[in-house]
Order: C-alpha cells, then sequence, then structure tokens
C-alpha cells in the first residue's frame, strides 16, 4: 500500500508546489497527465467548485448512458428474460472492484447491500470463527461502532475500545494493548472519516493476528483513494463505500471481501438464497456457496451495481497510483494556500500534517464551521463538506478537480471569511 511520496516516475512532482502562485498552479495543469479524465464525468454548474469527492463522488458520463440502457433496454423491453444475466452481477462488479481498486484476486470480492450490513455479516463470521474479544476505536464511523458493540452483545465477548487520538488514527501499539490476552476480532477504518489518517495497515495487522485476532478492515474512505493491495499486504477481511471515491452514486452497493483461504471456514448469519451453493434448485436445507457467494443474502440492487461499472473503468484506466499521486499534491495545494489565507481566519488543520499520512481528504476545525459551510457553497460556488461538530472536510476528486480550482476556491474561501469577520 502506498504511504510514501508519489513516485517521480508516475509523471507528477512532489506534493509540495515550489510556487502557490497562479502561474505555476496553471503549469501544473498543463502538465497534469489525468487532466483529460475530467471530461468525462456530466458537467456541473459553470464556475462551482467541487472538493467533496469524500461524500458522493460526482457522476461520470457514462454512467448516465449505462443506466439508460439497463433500464429501458434491459429492463424495459426484455422484462424477466433479462433477470438471470444479473444473478452473478455482484460477483462481476466484485471482481472489477478487486482488479481496479483492490488489488485483490477474483473471487474475493462481492458488492451488495450497504457497508453496515456487510460489516455485521463478515464481523459476525469472525466471531463465530473464533473466541475473544472484539476490539475497536472510538474514533471509527458511528455506525462501525454501533455494529461492533451489537455483535459483542449478540455472542456475549466482551467489547474493548481503543482511544484513539482523533487527529492521528488509531495506533499498531495501542491495538496490540487491546489484543493483550487474546481478542477474536479488531475491527477499524484504514482512513478515518473524520481526519482523514491512513492507519498503519500492516503494523495494526501484525499486533492483531499475533494475539490470534482477525482484521476487519472499513476501506469507505480509502478505497478510490489510497492504493490497496489487499492480497499482498494479507488482509483478511474488508468492506467499504463505492459512492465516495468511487463514484458509484447514491446508494451505491457496498463492497465485501474476504480472503480466498478463509472463505470456505467462515459462514455469515443471514443466510439468503443468493448464498447458497444452488441458487436456482429451491431446496429446503441451506449449504452454502464453497466460495464468496456464501456472503450474499438475497436480490442485489442490479440498477447501482449496473451504475458502478463505468465508474470503475474510469478509476481503472487512470490507475490507483496516478490517482493518488495527484490527490496527495491537490491536498497538499490546499493546505499551503490554507496556510497563508484560512488559518489566519481561524482555521486549524486536523489530523496528520503529511498528506502521505491522510487518505483523499484533509479536515480544518473553526468555530464557526456550520454556518460556513452553508455560506461557502452559497456566496462563493465552493463545495466542501461539513462534518460534527467543528469540522470542515476538503476532499477535491482527482480526477476532475484541477489545481486551478483548488486555487480558486481557496481563494473564494478566503473572501467568505473577510466578509464574514471570522
Ligand atoms: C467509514 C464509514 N463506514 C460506514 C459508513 C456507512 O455506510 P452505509 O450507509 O453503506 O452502511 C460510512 C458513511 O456513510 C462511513 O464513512
Ligand atoms: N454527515 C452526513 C450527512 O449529514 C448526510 C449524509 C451522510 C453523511 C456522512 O457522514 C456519510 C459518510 N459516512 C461520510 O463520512 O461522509
Amino acid at each position: 500500500m502506498t504511504t510514501t511520496r508519489p513516485d517521480p516516475d508516475l509523471g507528477l512532482p512532489d506534493t509540495d508546489l515550489p510556487d502557490t502562485g497562479p502561474a505555476a498552479v496553471r503549469e501544473r495543469d498543463e502538465t497534469d497527465p489525468l487532466a483529460g479524465f475530467r471530461s468525462r464525468f456530466a458537467p456541473v454548474p459553470e464556475g462551482l467548485v467541487f472538493l467533496n469527492g469524500a461524500s458522493l463522488g460526482r457522476l461520470p458520463a457514462a454512467t448516465a448512458d449505462a443506466t439508460d440502457a439497463l433500464v429501458r433496454g434491459e429492463w424495459g423491453a426484455r422484462l424477466a428474460e433479462a433477470r438471470t444475466q444479473w444473478l452473478d452481477l455482484p460477483q462481476r462488479v466484485g471482481d472489477e472492484l478487486a482488479r481496479t481498486v483492490l488489488g485483490a484476486r477474483p473471487g474475493e470480492v462481492v458488492a451488495s447491500d450497504c457497508t453496515s450490513v456487510n460489516l455485521y455479516k463478515l464481523g459476525a463470521a469472525a466471531l463465530r470463527d473464533r473466541p475473544g474479544a472484539v476490539v475497536l476505536d472510538d474514533d471509527n464511523f458511528p455506525t462501525d461502532q454501533y455494529v461492533l458493540t451489537g455483535l459483542a452483545e449478540e455472542y456475549g465477548r466482551e467489547a474493548r475500545v481503543v482511544r484513539t487520538d482523533p487527529d492521528r488514527g488509531p495506533q499498531p501499539e495501542e491495538v496490540r494493548q487491546a489484543v493483550a490476552g487474546g481478542a477474536a476480532l479488531v475491527s477499524l477504518s484504514l482512513v478515518s472519516h473524520r481526519s482523514g489518517a491512513l492507519a498503519d495497515l500492516r503494523g495494526i495487522q501484525e499486533a492483531a493476528h499475533a494475539a490470534g485476532a482477525l482484521v476487519l478492515w472499513d476501506l469507505s474512505h480509502a478505497v478510490g483513494a489510497v492504493p490497496l493491495e489487499l492480497t499482498a499486504d494479507g488482509v483478511d477481511l474488508a468492506v467499504g463505500s463505492t459512492y465516495k471515491h468511487l463514484c458509484g452514486g447514491p446508494g451505491a452497493p457496498a463492497l465485501l471481501y474476504v480472503r480466498e483461504d478463509l472463505q470456505a471456514r467462515l459462514t455469515q448469519p443471514v443466510q439468503g438464497w443468493y448464498g447458497h451453493r444452488e441458487q436456482l434448485a429451491m431446496r429446503h436445507a441451506f449449504h452454502p456457496d464453497p466460495g464468496i457467494r456464501r456472503f450474499l443474502t438475497g436480490s442485489p440492487p442490479v440498477l447501482s451495481l449496473a451504475a458502478l461499472l463505468p465508474a470503475l473503468r474510469l478509476l481503472g484506466e487512470a490507475g490507483t497510483d496516478r490517482i493518488r499521486a495527484k490527490s496527495t499534491a491537490l491536498t497538499g495545494l490546499f493546505q499551503r494556500l490554507a496556510a497563508e489565507l484560512l488559518e489566519p481566519h481561524g482555521f486549524r488543520l486536523a489530523g496528520p500534517p503529511d498528506p502521505a499520512r491522510r487518505g483523499g481528504h484533509l479536515t480544518y476545525t473553526h468555530p464557526r464551521a456550520r454556518k460556513l459551510v452553508p455560506l461557502f457553497a452559497e456566496r462563493a460556488g465552493v463545495l466542501v463538506d461539513y462534518a460534527a461538530h467543528d469540522r470542515v472536510r476538503v476532499s477535491p476528486a482527482p480526477l476532475s478537480t484541477r489545481f486551478a480550482d483548488v486555487h480558486e476556491a481557496v481563494h473564494r474561501m478566503h473572501r467568505v471569511l473577510k466578509e464574514e469577520g471570522a
């Protein structure tokens, strides 16, 4: 997994621009190898600057055509005749996810349900497999904390909560202490939804595995933003959203990954016909599929699965290494401009100052964040995210954002702050 600075061979200069002036920024755009991808997204209103890729990624133009073809052509015209070709869509999309953004093998990933449900299924699978505590952290997204504490209750396990510094993310040493005496499951986010902090995947896994625990990663804020090598890194289990950096659209199905050698021994609690080894035989007794299908339950969201494929094609073409390199350069530029123009007005960087230690977003605190975020949109046409309770989250999507957009956005935000007397 890439946690270092961009590789110079990728054709992108390092994060630090020698100069943050308009000419240097323009030149950066002119030499950007990913510049051509911008026109592959559906247009947004003239002048709008979108810096909200960690919330809901933009619509790839090809997605609108693909969903229209499915709705009118397959559903509308071919009706039920088309339905058998959708049966294996969760695996087909899973294989594309594995190939393009996860660094996993075919047959290790499916896409269906939402992240919360997939987390429940895989957390339960780990607890059905081995004894011991559930380890979680208090910086994780609330749904993860709810699902994991609920699982601990349901399976009669101790829930050990790592008290994480929210601006640093969970550390291997903290996990080592939490698993002391044995644990069944450690579940954390690879990139913090709050601060963007990127966890040390290998260090945390090493600590957890030494105590006999499986590790279940929530990749919601990492996938599509950070290059992942689940196979090479020996990842056990993972789930994650596909509507953020993967641009799968509203309600896009979540990913579910189980390493090949674990699949046959793990069982999940919501056994349904999509997980049966002979799905269409309509047997009375449940016999799980030997492979990844055993983690499915019922009818998948076909329209949303179809919508994800064109987005994955775009990401696959661009390549996660190049996306990551541009992402760290964009967030690095925002950070340098913000130090000059926003920090004197109360913005404080929360999270690691080094872009290589973050995912695709960076976060600032401001005491008036809740009021300012809508003002940035209304008065300045800059879309950033409000994150409870005093945070502004910024995520420039590398395939559709120019360096000039970041430059322009920070200057416009500065103007609003001055008008507001902030
Ligand atoms: C880290 C993380 N996990 C899980 C979720 C929730 O996913 P879902 O609504 O698909 O269950 C989110 C955001 O919605 C998230 O940021
Ligand atoms: N904060 C949200 C909201 O106000 C509306 C809808 C979604 C959210 C979210 O936080 C979702 C997501 N997990 C995120 O980190 O962006």
